[in-house]
Order: C-alpha cells, then structure tokens, then sequence
C-alpha cells in the first residue's frame, strides 16, 4: 500500500547523468535513476534509499581535495550511501557516492532539489546536527585523531553537522565532562576510541540522565531512564567489540555514515550492582572465572599491546581453575526467543521490534524485578527464578552476541540487542581439553553449546554468591578427585538441578579480603592442586573489586547510531548489482 509521502511526493524528469540521459524517479522512499537509452540491454538503476542520502547540493560539487563548488543554474549533486564488500571482514562497508545530474532548466533543478531537501528532512528525524566528540589519543593504535580528522570530520562537515572536538588527557575525562557540564543542544556524543572508551561514555550519558532525572542509579530496585543523547562509536580502539556487533565492521568511514544519516539502534544495557551501593554498566561481557582471570592476568602485560590477551589467555588456560558459587537468574519468557534459536540479530530484528512495544509497556512497573530478587524466590509474574551451585570455569552473562574479529560470531551467536534479555552462559568445571574445545569453538562455527559441561539461559537478572568456606573445601576435594579419567564431561561436585532456593540469604555482598585479592602466580593447574578461591569480575574489561554481584537488564537503555548487522545476501541482491559504473565512490581507505 502506498503511503501518503509516496503518493504526494513523486517527481519524474529526463536527467543528464555524465554524457547520458537518464530517467530519475523521486519517489516518498527512493532515488532512482536509469539509462535512457532503449537500444541497451545492460542498464542499469541505481536504486538510492531517502534515508542513505547523505547531502543533496546545487551545482556540480567536489569535495577532495577541498570542496569546490561550480554552479552552472541547471546542476545538483546527490551524495549518498554506497555498499561494498569489505575484503577483510565478511560484512558490507559503506563509502560515500556521488552523482551529479542535470536538469534541462534551473526551473526544474529547483524543484528537485527543493523535492530531495523536503523527504529528506520527513525521512530522517535523527539526524544530527550538533554532536560532542571525544577522542581518545593512546585508543588501539593511537590513531584516533588521525582516524577522526582525515576520514570522519570531512563527511560531519559535508553533511552540515557542527561537531564540538575533546581531545582527552586522561582516563575518564570524558566520562567526568559529561557528568558536569550542560549538554544541552547536543543530539549525540561520539566516541573515537575503542570499547573501554565507549564504556565511559557509556556510564558519562546513563549517569547524566539519571541526575537530570533525579534518580538514584546506584539503587538496583529503581527503573532508568531512557538516555536522550544518542552514543556514535568510531572505532579506533584494539578489539572495538560493540561496534562489531552493532554496525558487523569494524571501519570508521561506515559508523561516520551511520551517524550523519541519524540511523538509530537500541542497545540493552546491564547494570551491575556491587559492593555498598555501587554500580556499573555493561553491554557486552560480565564474566566471572576465566574471563575474569584473563583481565586481571593482562592487566599486569599491558606493556604488550593488544598481543596481551592472547598471551593471559595461554597463562589463565594453563593454571586450569575453576571456582564455586551459587548463580541465581530471571529466566526471560522462553516463547519469545531463545539463545539456541539459531536466529541472528539482524538489522530490523522482529524480536527486537516486537520487544519494543513490551518493554514500554512494562516499563512502570519493572523496578519489582530487584524485589523478586530480595524476597524469597517464586513463579512471580516477571519469570520463574532458578538456583544453582557448584563449580564453574566461567560465569559469563552478555546483553549482545559480543562478536568481535577473533570471534565471529560471539559468546552467543543468537543473543539480541534490544530485546530487553541477556544471555547466562554457565560453563562448569571440566578437564583442559573440555574446556580448550569450548574456547575453540569461539572461533568456528561449531556451537559451542553444544556441550555436556555448559549451559545457557535467557535471562533479565543474574545474582551471583560465594560459597561457603566450607563447601568450598569439599568443592576443593572432589575436584583433585575429578581430575582423574574425566574426558570431555563436566566434573560433578556441585548442584545442577535448578533448584528453586531462597535469595535472601547472602543478599549482602561479600567483599574479598586481602588474601582473595592476592594475585597468586598461576602455574599449571594439572600440577598444582591448589587453586584460588574466588575470581574476579570482568565488566566489559574492567575489573569489579567484589565478587558477589546482583545483574540486571535494561532493555534498551541507550541507542547508539547504527542499525544492527546489515544481512549482507538479501542486500547484494537488491542493492549491488543495480549500481551503474560510472558513480564514484570517494573517501575509500
Ligand atoms: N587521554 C587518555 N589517557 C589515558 N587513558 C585514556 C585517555 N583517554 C581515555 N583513556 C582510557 O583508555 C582506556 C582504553 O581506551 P580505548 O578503549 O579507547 O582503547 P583500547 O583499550 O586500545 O581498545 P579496546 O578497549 O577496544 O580494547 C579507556 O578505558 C579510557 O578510559
């Protein structure tokens, strides 16, 4: 059916494009325009999305080197998102087009320009006018400046975008800049940096909204609110996670282009509550165990670079640890997806969409989640609460499938952006080998679900306690017991069953004494019987100085300016191949 700017809207002209004339069509949605001429068989349309037209110029416009501008009264310039394959990565890069048409007279030239100026402003309500963007100067390879000036600030500037530029001169400034100042009149902040940087910003805007809002972040029971701003991330970092999974390439010009068109992704966010009263935010790993270890081991490397990772990960796989405690979780309502679904959050996800009306819907009254969690545990209208205890080599709780280079498709495959849930992935004790095949399979296709020692469920809470001390030296027994012939299968020495128990014992959080925080140097686990207690949290690489914490997700909590993973297959088919040759593709790496 036809919508009424459809209807409305329509322009249809013969254009020169180059030395040929061409029929372009203005539709409420699209640009299109194809070769005239009747006798060729091959012509071509190139189809162009409202929305993906990033500026539309009188006269024939060139912007590199420097912009120049030649207006002859009778041509306009279309510039424009253009999709291309990336050699590196297996997702689409976008890079700026450019076509230059003209009209038979200026009378016409006008009109179309004044057509294209007017969808474009219906078209996209998002887009920003006014952005702060920070820069961090050491992020990956300390090239953020570079990156920013030579490759994002000539499409801000093309796109008519004032940008207020913060070079930062230390941890945390921007984070701290945006909780004091005045932010008005802004409608994004920009992160140039990689997932430590957006991790700041992050807390800078959620923290910012709750002030302006007069309410307590730090109190798990309170429902946040929804953060105006809209986050953009330049990727210029080391592992640049969240922009992998939200954007599926890692590329600076593709995310400026997301930003200047206003695209607009809700993003779950997990607060972490810990120690008296604090909190912190998450969007992709809370990892307890191995997750845990390996930050706190490369933290103690940083002199490596990003090299570091891989070479705790060798050191905190050899030790071999494993840890007790008891993980309590909301399951989410299982008929609305679920995390061996096998699905992908692709951009315009269903089940994101679907959530959006449920989580607005719910939105009063979601604060009875905590109270759930403080009271004892029962079938409440929120979900069912589930108990279990024992030993585990990693308690990790992701609100996206945290995909990144090494690891394409993530921790969990088919976890959602924004549908208000987070993934548990329980991985209990297990040999070397088990486990190694578990971390292998990170980086293959293969699910790695599909095994004996690990779990996952679809959660909206996470609370994690310590053992006792005295369960603890049992768990310590039966593991130098469980070593011996296990292959593959998980080492039975704590409860699987799902038991539902009372929450409310142990609801204060313990914090670790001084002997638990001692780093013990890590030696081979297969001979050294005697492991360390307790591990550390690593919140989206950061570590958490408490080991006991209470999760909870906020479905779509912030948006950033993207559209999720782009399904590369469904728009070759429509879009690639009816692009014509001769439009050139400008700013390419
Ligand atoms: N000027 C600065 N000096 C020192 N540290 C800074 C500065 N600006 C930001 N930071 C901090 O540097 C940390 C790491 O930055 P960033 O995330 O950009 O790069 P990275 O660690 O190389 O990448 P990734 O986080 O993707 O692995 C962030 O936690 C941020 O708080």
């Amino acid at each position: 059916m036809k919508t009424q700017m459809e209807t409305d809207l329509k322009l249809e002209s013969s254009l020169w494009v180059g030395n040929k004339r061409h029929l372009a069509v203005l539709t409420g949605w699209h640009l299109r325009w194809t070769e005239a001429d009747k006798k060729n068989p091959d012509k071509k349309t190139v189809s162009v999305p409202v929305a993906e037209v990033v500026r539309v110029e009188e006269g024939r416009v060139k912007i590199l080197p420097h912009k120049s501008v030649e207006d002859t009264g009778r041509d306009f310039t279309v510039f424009y998102v253009k999709r291309s394959n990336s050699r590196t990565t297996s997702g689409l890069l976008w890079r700026l087009g450019q076509t230059q048409f003209t009209c038979p007279s200026r009378v016409l030239r006008d009109q179309w320009t004044k057509h294209l100026w007017t969808v474009l402003k219906t078209h996209s309500p998002l887009r920003p006018h006014r952005l702060l963007v920070f820069i961090n100067p050491f992020g990956g390879k300390n090239k953020g400046r570079q990156i920013y000036h030579s490759l994002v600030a000539p499409l801000f500037e093309l796109a008519g975008i004032n940008s207020h530029v913060i070079v930062t001169e230390r941890a945390n400034h921007a984070r701290d800049h945006l909780l004091k100042k005045d932010l008005t009149g802004f409608d994004g902040v920009v992160c140039v940096g990689g997932d430590g940087m957006f991790n700041e910003i992050l807390h800078g805007v959620i923290g910012k909204t709750q002030q302006e809002a007069g309410l307590c972040e730090n109190d798990p029971a309170v429902t946040l609110q929804q953060c105006p701003l809209h986050i953009g991330i330049i990727p210029a970092g080391s592992t640049d996670c969240v922009c992998y999974a939200t954007v599926g390439v890692i590329d600076p010009v593709t995310s400026a282009l997301h930003i200047v068109i206003g695209d607009s992704q809700p993003l779950d966010v997990c607060s972490v509550h810990y120690g008296p009263g604090q909190v912190r935010y998450s969007v992709s790993l809370v990892g307890y165990g191995f997750y845990g270890d390996v930050l706190a081991e490369s933290e103690k490397h940083r002199w490596m670079g990003p090299f570091r990772y891989d070479y705790s990960g060798a050191v905190v796989f050899l030790s071999n640890r494993s840890y007790s405690g008891t993980v309590q979780y909301l399951l989410a309502d299982p008929l609305l997806s679920s995390p061996r679904d096998k699905t992908r959050c692709l951009s315009g996800c269903g089940v994101c969409s679907r959530s959006t009306e449920r989580l607005f819907r719910n939105s009063s009254d979601s604060g009875s989640l905590y109270s759930s969690y403080s009271g004892p545990f029962s079938n409440d209208s929120e979900g069912e609460w589930m108990s279990v205890d024992g030993r585990f080599k990693c308690v990790s709780l992701t609100c996206m499938s945290s995909s990144c280079a090494k690891s394409p498709l993530g921790l969990s495959p088919s976890a959602h952006l924004a549908d208000g849930t987070g993934d548990l992935i329980l991985v209990w004790d297990t040999n070397p080998l088990g486990f190694l095949k578990y971390l292998h399979r990170h980086t293959t296709t293969q699910d790695q679900f599909d095994l004996p020692f690990v779990e996952v469920h679809r959660v909206k809470a996470v609370r994690f306690a310590l053992a006792s001390r005295g369960e603890e030296a049992e768990d310590n027994e039966s593991l130098s017991n469980g070593m011996d012939g296990e292959d593959g299968g998980h080492i039975e020495n704590g409860s699987r069953a799902g038991s539902l128990q009372h929450l409310a014992a142990g609801a204060k959080g313990q914090t670790m004494t001084s002997e638990d925080k001692t780093v013990t140097p890590f030696m081979c686990g297969l001979c050294c019987r005697k492991t360390p207690a307790v591990s550390v949290w690593n919140c989206d690489g950061e570590i958490l100085p408490f080991p006991e914490i209470f999760c909870k997700i906020h479905g779509q909590l912030v948006h950033l300016y993207a559209r999720g993973i782009e399904d590369g297959a469904s728009l070759r088919d429509c879009t690639e191949e009816r692009v014509e040759s001769n439009t050139t593709c400008i700013l390419q790496r």
